[in-house]
């Protein structure tokens, strides 16, 4: 069996991507655009309900337009945009959030592939949420840092391009505390309150660290961070994609580096515990332009076309 994909722009960072994850599948036959008419309204109307999956590339605006593009009643979409990531009539494309998030997803017409930032954010905070160690009113904080490629095509210019030598090294954002991921986070980690979210950004291409912080002390029933582990461990045993560390293991390391998963789509989490055992660390690692990207787009492309989890995935792209 033949399936047809396009990827409305796949000329873009994340775009480029999935093309190189899905070349060379004979079992995926990519349609495309030349490129003087990738923007061509009627020619990726065309394409975008021709095709079995259309994968949206694009900003926001554009990724918007083209599900009004689509007429098919059997074309189906996936989008990599944050247009339609808290809309109940899309699937969230985190197949490991809930026990039955990837049957969902393997039966929609529409998936919203998540954020890099709420991947991370939600991986921790969920599982806590369904297993009560966190009530939903928690008052939570998340901070990140991400590789300029998260910023797409011009922050990418910004870094490489000539005016290269005067962008900051490390710089926060986002200062207003109203990151258009905050709601993502909110909705899928099941919190009735926004968190303060600060993301930044640093002179590195690729890779990504989330962290949540726990005062252990306040919480219901005062959880040990042996209680923290074992739900995460719990939660994501037998995962192909997402790992937690050993407490034994996070204890033992000194530092945590953003870029040790680049060109995977794995999801690494860590709990950093203080000596007094009534502090945690939360840390997500994780690529942002796989996991938090092109890699969870292509896993979300396989639920979808009922194909093997691992096609299109197992060797580690150059990042
Ligand atoms: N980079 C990342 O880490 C992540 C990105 N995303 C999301 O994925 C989407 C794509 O991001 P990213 O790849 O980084 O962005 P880029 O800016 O690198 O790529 C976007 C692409 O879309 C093209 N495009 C813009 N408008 C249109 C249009 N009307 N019709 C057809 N093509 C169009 C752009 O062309 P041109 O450059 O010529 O304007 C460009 O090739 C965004 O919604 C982003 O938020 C999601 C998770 C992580
Ligand atoms: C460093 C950087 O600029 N990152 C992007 C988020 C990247 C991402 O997850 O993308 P979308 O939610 O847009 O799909 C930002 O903060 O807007």
């Amino acid at each position: 069996m033949t399936y047809t994909v396009f990827i409305d722009g796949e000329a873009g960072t994340t775009g480029l991507q999935i093309r190189e994850r899905l070349a060379g599948r004979p079992e995926i036959q990519l349609l495309s655009l030349p490129d003087d008419r990738r923007k061509d309204r009627e020619a990726r109307a065309e394409l975008l309900n021709r095709a079995d999956v259309a994968i949206l590339c694009l900003p926001d605006e554009a990724a918007r337009e083209a599900v009004e593009l689509v007429e098919n009643t059997d074309a189906r979409v996936l989008d990599a945009s944050s247009a339609h990531r808290v809309n109940p009539d899309w699937a969230y494309g985190f197949p490991e959030m809930v026990e039955e998030q990837a049957e969902r997803i393997a039966n929609a017409a529409r998936v919203s592939n998540p954020g890099c930032y709420p991947t991370g954010a939600v991986s921790l905070i969920r599982p806590l949420m369904e297993a009560g160690v966190l009530s939903s009113d928690a008052a939570m904080n998340v901070h990140a840092v991400s590789g300029y490629s998260g910023g797409g095509r011009k922050l990418i210019e910004s870094y490489e391009g000539p005016e290269a030598a005067s962008a900051p090294p490390y710089k926060l954002y986002g200062l207003s505390l109203e990151h258009k991921h905050v709601g993502e986070m909110r909705v899928h980690g099941g919190l009735s309150h926004q968190p303060i979210f600060v993301p930044s950004v640093g002179r590195f291409r690729q890779g990504m660290i989330v962290q949540v912080p726990l005062h252990l002390w306040a919480l219901p029933g005062r959880p040990a961070p042996q209680d923290i582990h074992d739900v995460l461990a719990t939660h994501y045993r037998g995962q192909r994609f997402v790992h937690v560390a050993g407490l034994s293991e996070s204890r033992g390391l000194k530092e945590l580096q953003a870029e040790t998963l680049n060109g995977t789509n794995d999801l690494r989490l860590y709990v950093f515990p203080n000596e007094a055992g009534d502090e945690v660390l939360l840390c997500a690692v994780l690529d942002n332009l796989g996991k938090g990207a092109s890699g969870a787009a292509v896993q979300n492309l396989n639920l979808m076309l009922g194909l093997p989890q691992e096609a299109g995935l197992e060797s580690r792209l150059a990042a």
